[in-house]
């Protein structure tokens, strides 16, 4: 489905990914770890459209998108969160969803202004999605407060919610764990699970947290200082020499 090939990208003097190439088929959680500062959100930037890579090349489902913004990206079935929570603070957290199923789709401004029954019945469908995906994320009770007084666990499967009313195939998860207690962890890790099983989604995924990252991941990749290390499936990797090495030398 998605498929990167010697991907680089240069800050000035400062080559912050080196020759990164990843692959994540149908229905794989993939995840990329490395220690802190090894390109890991660079190399999500310049997939998702964020970032012009310097060189290498990016397909997905089949068509070249290195280069096309992101908002392109996202609408051929490839949407991510961020590693800092980014809503709509001041809408309340249905229309945190509302908004982000108009800005994916081409909605025509005469019919919206016009209300046609057209409008009508995609604005009926695009309630029901958000609803749906507000249960599914334990957030209904909470649909008509403003997104920025959640706490910041709900405000995290918020964000997956938001990805997830636009359909993709692929969703990219920066951190997701980040800042969450036990318990949520283990919710989002089985949110994650189901949303491959249940919903066929790829996930891509950055994460610090190795319990969660070993026990749903099909595949990972490991980077340091910009440079693949080494990749294989959660038993490989946690058995592997070089990768032993870089993270205890993080310390
Ligand atoms: N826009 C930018 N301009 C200049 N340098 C950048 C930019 N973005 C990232 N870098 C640098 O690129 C390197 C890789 O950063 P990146 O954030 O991709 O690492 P990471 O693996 O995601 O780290 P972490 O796990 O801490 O989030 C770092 O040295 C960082 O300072």
């Amino acid at each position: 489905m998605l498929s990167v090939r010697d991907l680089s990208m240069r800050f000035g003097g400062l080559l912050a990914v080196n020759g990164v190439s990843l692959d994540v088929n149908e229905r794989e959680i993939i995840s990329i770890i490395g220690p802190n500062g090894a390109g890991k959100t660079t190399v999500f930037n310049c997939i998702s459209g964020f970032y012009k890579p310097t060189s290498g090349q990016i397909t997905f489902k089949g068509k070249p998108v290195q280069g096309l913004p992101d908002f392109k990206i996202s609408r051929l079935g490839m949407v991510r969160t961020f590693q800092h929570v980014r809503l709509f603070n001041r809408m309340t957290v249905i229309e945190n969803l509302l908004v982000a199923q108009h800005r994916h789709v081409n909605t025509n401004l005469l019919s919206g202004l016009l209300k046609t029954p057209s409008y009508r019945k995609k604005e009926g469908e695009a309630m029901e999605k958000a609803a749906y995906w507000l249960k599914k994320v334990d957030l209904l009770p909470l649909a008509n407060r403003e997104a920025g007084n959640l706490a910041y666990g709900q405000q995290r499967r918020l964000e997956i919610a938001r990805c997830m009313v636009t359909g993709p195939d692929l969703l990219m998860l920066d951190e997701p764990a980040a800042g969450l207690n036990p318990k949520e962890t283990r919710d989002l890790d089985e949110l994650i699970v189901s949303l491959k099983h249940d919903y066929n989604v790829s996930i891509l995924l950055i994460e610090h947290d190795m319990g969660l990252v070993m026990g749903i991941s099909d595949r990972i990749y490991v980077v340091s200082q910009g440079t693949p290390l080494a990749n294989g499936t959660p038993d490989e990797i946690k058995t592997n020499e070089d990768v032993i090495k870089a993270y205890l030398g993080e310390d």
